[in-house]
């Protein structure tokens, strides 16, 4: 069974991760690198620890046991797992990008605060984050919705928020669970378009969760989970059109 998926260059490298809940091994032993500047998709089955091994990636949850490394350019590798969990707070912040499938958004915000908050909480003041916010909103075709709240905004819509706020801090890795799970087909591949745009289109890598092959098949690479283990670890010929 295939368990080892090395690459060169990898932003981020995974070692043995193991994660059980009571009996059921979620995580169960995966190897995995991530390189940089590329679009992995995770699928798999119902349960078989897709989104487990998402957040032990980003430093959400640990894993029992193994290592999550990060390797930003120019700096020291990260182990994230030997962070407190302030330390992974701000890396989470700083380095990651995460777009879910209800955008975990803010309701009571705009659309420009809910971005611009992503950059408020690394320290940037209130006037220069917004300015950031709504240039960034603006390049994804939400002109003019800036000050909408996010109700007031479609399905698709608010994925360009969330899009906008996972990327407007310079993130190097995004991460995406079904980010196109609650949209119709059409709405949904504009969607990952801007996504794709995003990410690897400006050298960022993205990490996807999916259960559609059509959108797995737009990243470079397929990674299948069963049962806690990797079992397929595949090139997607074509690559992504970002
Ligand atoms: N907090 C938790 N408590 C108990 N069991 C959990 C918990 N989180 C995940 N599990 C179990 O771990 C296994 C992997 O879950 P995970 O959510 O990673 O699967 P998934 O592949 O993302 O599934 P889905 O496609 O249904 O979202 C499942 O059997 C799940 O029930």
């Amino acid at each position: 069974m295939l368990q080892n998926s090395y690459v060169s260059n990898p932003v981020i490298s995974a070692r043995r991760l193991l994660r059980s809940y009571g009996s059921t091994h979620a995580l169960n032993g995966i190897d995995v690198d991530i390189a940089a500047g590329t679009a992995v998709a995770i699928m798999g089955p119902s349960g078989s620890g897709k989104s487990t091994l998402l957040h032990a990636l980003a430093g959400i949850e640990l894993p029992d046991s193994g290592t999550v490394t990060l390797n930003l350019p120019g700096q020291a590798p990260v182990e994230v797992d030997g962070l407190g969990d302030s330390a992974r707070t701000k890396l989470r912040r700083e380095a990651f990008g995460f777009v879910f499938q209800s955008g975990l958004l803010i309701p009571e915000l705009t659309a420009e605060e809910n971005v611009a908050m992503a950059l408020m909480v690394n320290g940037v003041p209130r006037t220069a984050a917004i300015a950031r916010a709504v240039e960034a909103l603006q390049q994804l075709g939400l002109a003019g919705m800036e000050q909408r709240r996010i109700g007031q905004l479609s399905g698709g819509q608010q994925q360009r928020v969330a899009i906008a706020r996972a990327q407007v801090t310079g993130a190097s890795v995004v991460f995406a669970d079904e980010p196109t799970g609650a949209l119709d087909s059409v709405t949904g591949s504009e969607v990952l378009d801007i996504l794709m745009q995003c990410t690897v289109g400006m050298g960022k890598s993205l990490v996807m969760v999916t259960h559609d092959r059509q959108v797995a098949q737009r990243c470079h690479r397929i990674l299948t989970l069963q049962d806690g283990k990797i079992t397929a670890d595949d090139s997607v010929v074509q690559g992504p059109r970002s």
